[in-house]
Order: structure tokens, then sequence, then C-alpha cells
């Protein structure tokens, strides 16, 4: 594939177009979804129960909860003002991207800021009937911060059993390392996924975030290989902006099961076959692509491609109001870029379900919940 579709860590002249964006409390779906999807759908999208498997913490918090935070801690440069927040949530590349999230990580502070973040982005999926979850959580980053660490998992386990009870949405935990912040970060990490006595009950699996450029996958075996003997599923970021080499790389040294992004595989026919062939499912992230200038545009998104390869695809918002889009949408973009009407969209949505860490009656469940109102719909 050609450098097109792909690109380093590089800036990348202005996106032909930017995602729509939101501001307070909208309606989630109502501003977002992509204006080209036929109406119908729309609507089918928004009553579509869905399993989200790529979407960060911090990334997820909505501008009420960003200028809220942003209000309390005034030392801050993030606006208060969530209208403001639309400029400040527009990037010039994917390092611009990393320095605005680590500006928001710097407003989580205390373990009721945690506890108030994770439950606000719960009620978020729940709107758009998203009935499981798993959110990727940087415990790194709040420690190094001073939050104390039994007060920070008491804080997503509070947050994760009170979502559960009031929406019926289900959350579980990827611990990940964000790896330009070195072994440190590394060991840090891993140590907290596999401590008995602070490890989560919502802990499903460890992934590997930030940039990619300069942060080789090879040196994090080690503490890959540790939390997959802790029992860990492995579920690293790859070729989000670098090359093909580094999707291989997290097969080979940190056993993937699935591929955050994955976006460069399309580059190599040999990487998609494999991937098609050992089932290996990418977690595509569209507008997340194009919102850091990793994708230039969506109809350039190698998608397609990788469904016509036969690697399982799941549809996934990765960091929803930072780039102005929510899960909605992104089945709205996935259902244009791939031509799916109705049961095209419940089978993308059963995909995400399918290849979850969730046990195998909860799949059963939301799957015979996809089919029940798929069939409604079509009978209406
Ligand atoms: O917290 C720190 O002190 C720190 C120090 C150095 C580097 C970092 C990071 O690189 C944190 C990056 C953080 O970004 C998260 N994230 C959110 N969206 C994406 C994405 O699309 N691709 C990659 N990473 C993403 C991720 O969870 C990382 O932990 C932090
Ligand atoms: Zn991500």
């Amino acid at each position: 594939m050609g450098p097109s579709h792909r690109s380093a860590d590089h800036p990348r002249p202005p996106a032909p177009c930017r995602p729509g964006r939101r501001s307070g409390e909208e309606p989630l779906t109502e501003h977002l979804v992509d204006p080209r999807a036929p109406r119908d759908l729309k609507a089918f999208v928004a009553g579509l129960p869905k399993a989200e498997l790529h979407v960060h913490h911090v990334g997820s918090a909505s501008p009420r909860i960003v200028s809220e935070l942003a209000a309390r801690h005034p030392d801050s440069k993030v606006p208060t003002d969530p209208a403001a927040l639309v400029d400040y949530f527009s990037f010039t590349d994917f390092a611009h991207f990393i320095e605005v999230y680590l500006s928001v990580v710097d407003l989580i502070r205390t373990p009721e800021d945690v506890r108030l973040l994770t439950f606000e982005v719960a009620r978020d999926l729940a709107r758009q009937q998203v009935r499981y979850a798993e959110l990727t959580i940087t415990p790194f980053s709040s420690t190094r911060r001073g939050i104390d660490e039994r007060a920070f998992m008491d804080a997503i386990e509070d947050a994760r059993k009170a979502a559960e009870s009031e929406f019926g949405t289900v959350l579980r935990w990827c611990f990940d390392i964000p790896g330009e912040a070195g072994l440190v970060a590394a060991q840090e990490t891993v140590r907290l996924a596999t401590d008995d006595r602070l490890r989560p009950e919502g802990l499903v699996s460890f992934g590997l975030g930030g940039p990619e450029v300069g942060v080789p996958r090879p040196q994090f075996k080690p503490y890959f290989d540790r939390a997959i003997a802790a029992g860990l599923h492995s579920v690293p970021h790859a070729g989000e902006t670098t090359g093909p080499e580094t999707v291989w790389d997290a097969l080979t040294h940190l056993r993937a099961e699935r591929i955050g992004h994955g976006t460069s595989s399309a580059q190599d026919p040999k990487l998609l076959a494999h991937l098609a062939e050992h089932r290996i499912p990418l977690e595509v992230c569209p507008t997340s692509n194009i919102a850091t200038r990793a994708v230039r545009t969506l109809d350039e998104h190698p998608i397609k491609e990788f469904v016509e390869a036969g690697v399982i695809v799941t549809i996934n918002s990765d960091d929803p109001p930072m780039f102005g889009t929510d899960l909605d949408n992104e089945y709205a973009v996935a259902a244009r870029l791939l031509d799916l009407d109705e049961r095209g969209l419940a089978d993308l949505a059963k995909n995400a379900v399918e290849v979850s860490f969730l046990d195998e009656p909860g799949k059963a469940r939301i799957k015979d919940e996809i089919d029940a109102y798929t069939l409604r719909w079509l009978d209406r």
C-alpha cells in the first residue's frame, strides 16, 4: 500500500474535513453521526446493542467533565469552556495529540476525579447502547502523578460496579504501558496489573500505547510475558503511526491477540493473510486515524482492504470526545466505507462481542440481543 494510507509520527497537511463536534451535554449521536449515512441506518445504529473494545479512559472524558476538572484545577492550560475544547482538541499530528492528551491526564488528580471520570464514561457508553466495553486505562500516568495506587484501583472498581448496576453496561479494564515513558513505566504497569493485592477484578488485558516511532515493541516482551503468565490478554497498539513491521513485532514479541489499530497492516499482504489465518482481529478506529493525521481522509482508510483480506475487523472510537466522534458515528462511518446494510452492521457488532474477553454466556446474551433487535427492526 502506498504512503497515502499511512504515515509515521510526522506532521501532515491539514485534513480536508474535521469530524463533527459537540459541546456540553448535547446528545452524543445527534451532532456526530456521519451526515452521509442514510437516516434510517443512523437510527438503526443508535439502537443497536454494541461492544466497544478500544476506548481510552482519559480520552473518553466528555467536554463537561474536562471543563469541570479544568475549573477545579485553574493552573492547567486546558480550557474551562466546553466550546473552546473544540479548538483545543484539534491536532496537528500524533505528537500534538499526545501532548494535549497528557494535559487532560494532568487534570485527574484525586481518586474522586478517577471515579467520576470512569462513571461518566460508562454513562456515555450506555447512552449508545454499549452493553460491554474494555476500557484502556494507564495507571502509571495516575500513580506517577501522586494518586495512591490502592485508592486508584478502588475508584475504578467502585465506578465499574456502580455503572453495571445503574446502566447495565459491563466494563472491563485493559492496563496499558505508555511506551514512550520507557521501561520504568512498563515495570510499574505490570506490577500494578499482576500484584494480587492490587489487581482489580475487572482487569482482563494488557496493552501498550502512545507514540510508536522510537518506541520499539520488542523491548516490552518481558513485561507482556509476565502479564500473560498472570492470565491477562495481550492487546498492544501497533501499526497506528508506523509500518507493518511494528504489527509483526507485536505478534511475535508481545503475542498480541488483537491489534490496536493495525492500520499499516494494509501495506503487507503477507501480514493481512497472517491476521486472517490466525484470526487476529484489528481494533479499527477510523475517525481517530483522521484526527491524529495518521490517515489523510476517511475514503483512504484501509478498512475495506482488511475485510476483503478476511481479517476480523471491530469498530471502535478510541478517544471519542477528543476526536469529535462516538461509537455510533464510527459505525456510521464503517457502514459507508464498507457499504453495509443493517445486517452488515449487526455482523460488525457481533464481531466485537465475539472477540471480546467477556465470558461465553455474556457473549451469547449480547449476540442474541443484537439478533433480536435486528429482526425487530427489519420486520417493522
Ligand atoms: O503519563 C506520563 O507521564 C507519560 C509520560 C510519557 C509518555 C506518556 C504517553 O505517551 C501517554 C500516551 C497515552 O496515550 C493513550 N492513547 C490514547 N489514545 C491513543 C492512541 O490512539 N494511540 C496510542 N495511545 C493512545 C495511551 O493510553 C497512552 O498511555 C505518558
Ligand atoms: Zn488507542
